[in-house]
């Protein structure tokens, strides 16, 4: 058997205090009974030692019993001390007494439960046939083993009678005291009525059992009659305490010759089964105790289900009723009442078919009838119940029906759970759910339908969204894209070689819109190309303005892109021969001076003005006139740098910067490209043409000197050339305000005119 010990009899140390007590209480009892129950033998006709000894070691640990058994040896060896005998003629006896104790108190630790070892009939018989039976017996047996060789066969079995006997009665009559008894049990429950109580009892049944014993006869049936009062009336451990004052009472009467418990027959009873009746009237008492305890406590039990029941129905927050197999109301609390608005004297005269919403009667008719014919152990169902002002409530009812030990139905137990608002707000979030399906396919189909491309993420970046236009544009399809960080799958850079924007959640759009068409946003598409893009971000908030995630609009602007660069071109472009135009030059002047002020870079600015031009366009024509414009500025482009700047400013009118370039070179690159003209032979309609050009040059080497002033200084250089005869190359004096001529390698420039 499994054993729970109580935390009260946990004893960790050695319990010396406990040693002592039974040490001193055992000493007193063994001298009780040697002086006042032993007379005609050498054995005492009750020995209440091993009857204390046992309770006191199942109440203890195993570790603990070597104190105990020690302390309990010493008090019986005192107690023969005091009365003299040798050690030699107890020692047998008192080993046989702590062998019998230590068994017993195994036994039925094994046997019985810690917490409460007699809690019924059958505990009790165990401990009877263990310890009033069973151990007495054993014990007898080897105290028999001890004196085998110092007695007669009569005398044996009178000893044998004498020892078993006076163990079992002294155990039927003190062990289950000591075995129920817990610490603390008098204080709490024995208030000064009850004991007062207790005390009369006690009396009226000694003095009726002493009455019984002196002068009634069949005196042991009378005895018994007081006990089995007592056993009935009184607490199983105040019954006890009487029983044993009785067997006391009854031993001591009997061994000081007041009273004897000889039956008067003419049969003699052996001295050693003297007190056999004492064990025939205590039996039947202490198994009354045991039973009425046991009734006592079942019904303490039933009267607590019975309260734990009411309370938890009347003061439950949840509807409880309680149902005829017939549907009618038999029990209703305060929160059903509530619940359906009506008292709970009227509710108790209705049905629950009177009070449920028609068309949920059926379902719960239905799966009532399955209950009642065992074919489901309970059912669950949501109903709507008609409260007393004809409102309908929403409830959740849970239905289980109690049987009788016949298996016929006594009673449904319904529990009615207000479901009412429950309900409304699951149809309202249903309502809610529904125009929230529609409003997110709406939004479906407005995204899958807009050209911007749509991308929206977590709060952790990652990809939760992408409409059809993202999935073209990037090269992904969503379901790709989904859970990726979006900054692997959408690929942005400044300009098309430019660098990459690492987070897109810090862009800055203002940034975006305000840069050259150059540095403009491009989409990297996976293998789907580039994409001239227009970007927003906008961070997704919960209405908590709580962070969770990013929206990116991306719209495609390539077609715009190209449509800006174009106009961007023109204005800064010759329509004609495709070279920069004034303003265009004027800012590389610009730039070109800037060089000079921060690097200090000296540059070449030239002035070429085509000699003889109009006459080209007056006698072939102004087409061929834009045609010959237009290959003498390819000639020129191919023959000077990239970094160079070369445009048109007008008619027949270039200039050229030749940037960190100082005017040595400047003069030889410039004297080249005159020469290139003056020898180039331009075909129009089968015939060959020729003309010439101009140059004069000025060295960008002051960073205060203003662009317009450069302009004037080789416009005046070009203006002398020409002055001089044309197709020649002159540079700008600038002390003298002068220009001179640079000494050309070249033939002298062509007559212009048809060869
Ligand atoms: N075909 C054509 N002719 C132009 C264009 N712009 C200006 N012209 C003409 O180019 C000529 C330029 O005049 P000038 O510089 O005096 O003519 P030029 O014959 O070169 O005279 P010099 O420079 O003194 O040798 C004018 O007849 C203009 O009408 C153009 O875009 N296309």
């Amino acid at each position: 058997m499994e054993r729970s010990t109580p935390p009260s009899l946990i004893v960790h140390k050695t319990d010396w205090k406990a040693a002592l007590l039974l040490g001193v209480a055992i000493c007193l009892l063994a001298l009780a009974c040697m002086n006042i129950i032993q007379r005609q033998s050498s054995l005492a006709g009750l020995w209440l030692p091993t009857a204390l000894l046992i309770p006191v070691l199942f109440h203890h640990h195993f570790r603990q019993w070597l104190p105990l058994l020690c302390a309990a040896a010493l008090g019986i060896a005192a107690a023969h001390a005091v009365m003299g005998t040798p050690l030699t003629h107890y020692l047998p006896y008192l080993i046989n007494n702590l062998i019998e104790a230590s068994l017993s108190a195994t036994l039925l630790r094994r046997m019985l439960p810690a917490q409460d070892p007699l809690s019924g009939l059958s505990s009790w018989v165990k401990f009877l046939l263990i310890a009033v039976v069973f151990c007495p017996l054993v014990s007898s047996v080897i105290m028999m083993l001890f004196i085998l060789h110092i007695h007669s066969p009569a005398e044996l079995q009178s000893r044998f009678a004498t020892w078993f006997m006076s163990e079992a009665v002294a155990i039927l009559a003190l062990t289950p005291l000591g075995l129920i008894y817990q610490r603390g049990y008098f204080t709490k429950n024995l208030t000064s009525k009850r004991f007062f109580e207790l005390f009369l009892t006690l009396i009226l049944t000694l003095i009726a059992g002493f009455l019984a014993l002196k002068w009634l006869p069949y005196t042991f049936a009378f005895i018994t009659i007081p006990l089995l009062w007592c056993a009935i009336r009184l607490p199983r451990i105040e019954a006890f305490i009487i029983f044993l004052s009785m067997t006391l009472m009854i031993a001591l009467l009997h061994t000081s010759g007041i009273i004897t418990v000889q039956p008067h027959t003419t049969v003699q009873i052996p001295q050693g089964l003297i007190f056999l009746p004492l064990l025939l009237i205590l039996m039947p008492a202490n198994a009354m105790a045991m039973a009425m305890h046991s009734l006592r406590t079942e019904k303490s039990h039933i009267t607590q289900s019975e309260n734990r029941f009411r309370n938890a129905m009347e003061y439950s927050a949840i509807g409880m009723t309680l149902v005829s197999p017939q549907g009618k109301l038999l029990q209703v609390n305060k929160a059903l009442c509530h619940l359906l608005g009506y008292e709970a004297d009227y509710l108790t005269t209705l049905t629950f078919q009177e009070i449920t919403y028609q068309e949920d009667l059926g379902k719960d008719l239905t799966l009532f009838r399955q209950l009642l014919d065992d074919e489901i152990q309970s059912y669950t169902m949501e109903k709507r119940y008609l409260r007393r002002n004809g409102e309908i409530v929403w409830a959740l009812l849970a239905v289980s029906l109690v049987r009788d030990e016949d298996h016929n139905p006594l009673y449904f137990i319904s529990q009615v759970e207000d479901i009412n608002e429950l309900k409304h707000t699951e149809m309202t979030n249903k309502r809610l759910s529904e125009a929230l399906h529609e409003e997110k396919e709406l939004l479906h189909i407005t995204l899958n339908s807009i050209n911007e491309a749509v991308i929206s993420t977590d709060r952790n970046m990652n990809i939760t969204f992408m409409n059809p236009v993202a999935e073209k544009m990037t090269g992904w399809t969503e379901q790709q894209a989904q859970g990726q960080p979006v900054n692997r799958i959408v690929l942005i850079s400044k300009g098309p070689d430019g660098p990459m924007i690492d987070n897109l959640m810090q862009f800055d759009i203002n940034e975006n819109l305000h840069s050259s068409v150059e540095r403009s946003l491009v989409l990297h598409g996976h293998e789907t190309g580039l994409f001239d893009v227009q970007l927003a971000v906008s961070p997704l908030r919960t209405l908590k303005d709580e962070p969770i995630g990013i929206v990116l609009v991306l719209q495609d602007v390539s077609k715009s892109r190209e449509l800006m660069r174009k106009l961007s071109h023109s204005a800064s472009h010759d329509l004609l021969t495709g070279l920069a135009n004034r303003g265009s030059f004027e800012s590389s002047l610009k730039k070109a001076l800037n060089l000079t002020a921060t690097r200090q870079q000296i540059h070449t600015l030239a002035f070429i003005d085509l000699d003889r031009f109009k006459a080209i366009n007056d006698s072939a024509g102004h087409a061929a006139g834009d045609e010959l414009l237009r290959q003498l500025s390819a000639l020129m482009q191919e023959h000077i740098r990239n970094s160079d700047r070369l445009a048109r400013l007008g008619g027949d009118e270039f200039a050229l910067i030749l940037f960190d370039c100082p005017m040595e070179q400047g003069l030889i690159t410039v004297q080249q490209l005159v020469d290139k003209i003056n020898a180039y032979p331009f075909m129009w309609e089968g015939k060959m043409y020729r003309i010439g050009a101009s140059a004069g040059l000025t060295q960008i080497c002051n960073p205060y000197v203003s662009a317009s002033e450069f302009m004037a200084q080789a416009d005046m250089a070009c203006y002398t050339a020409k002055r001089n005869g044309r197709g020649q190359v002159f540079k700008y004096e600038a002390d003298q305000k002068t220009a001179t001529a640079h000494a050309p390698h070249s033939s002298q420039p062509p007559q212009t005119g048809r060869e």
